[in-house]
């Protein structure tokens, strides 16, 4: 699927990384990123995503009877958090990916499938 730039790669965290780098540098914030104002960042936007659920009761998985709009503001809040997540772990020198990977053998381990 084709990006908002045209881009037709596949999206890679390694790839968000490089382009939140970028980013950053470009506008000269790398010294405001630092891993507690990230961490900061990211909670907001974790307020700005709940808000979005707040008062509305349960859920349908798959969202059915949401706005276009209300749907297009979600993707949003969540592209925030992740972004802030790949910044505060590079900003850390965390590899999420390999981390990431590592943990679900781990949970695979401590919550063993029944079949
Ligand atoms: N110092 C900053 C500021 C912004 N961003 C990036 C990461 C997020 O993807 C997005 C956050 O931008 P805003 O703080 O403007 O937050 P919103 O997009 O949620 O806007 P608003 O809070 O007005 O809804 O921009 C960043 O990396 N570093």
């Amino acid at each position: 699927m084709a990006g908002i730039s045209g881009e037709a790669e596949s999206v890679s965290l390694e790839l968000l990384r490089q382009k939140m780098r970028d980013f950053a540098k470009e506008r000269g914030w790398e010294p405001h990123h630092t891993p507690r104002n990230l961490l900061l960042a990211l909670v907001g936007e974790m307020g700005e995503l709940s808000e979005i659920f707040q008062w509305k009761g349960e859920v349908e998985r798959g969202l059915p009877n949401w706005k276009e709009e209300e749907k297009v503001h979600l993707g949003e809040e969540l592209s925030d958090v992740l972004l802030y997540l790949i910044q505060l772990s590079d900003s850390c020198g965390v590899d999420l990916g390999q981390v990431a990977l590592r943990k679900i053998q781990l949970n695979a381990l401590k919550y063993p499938s029944n079949k």
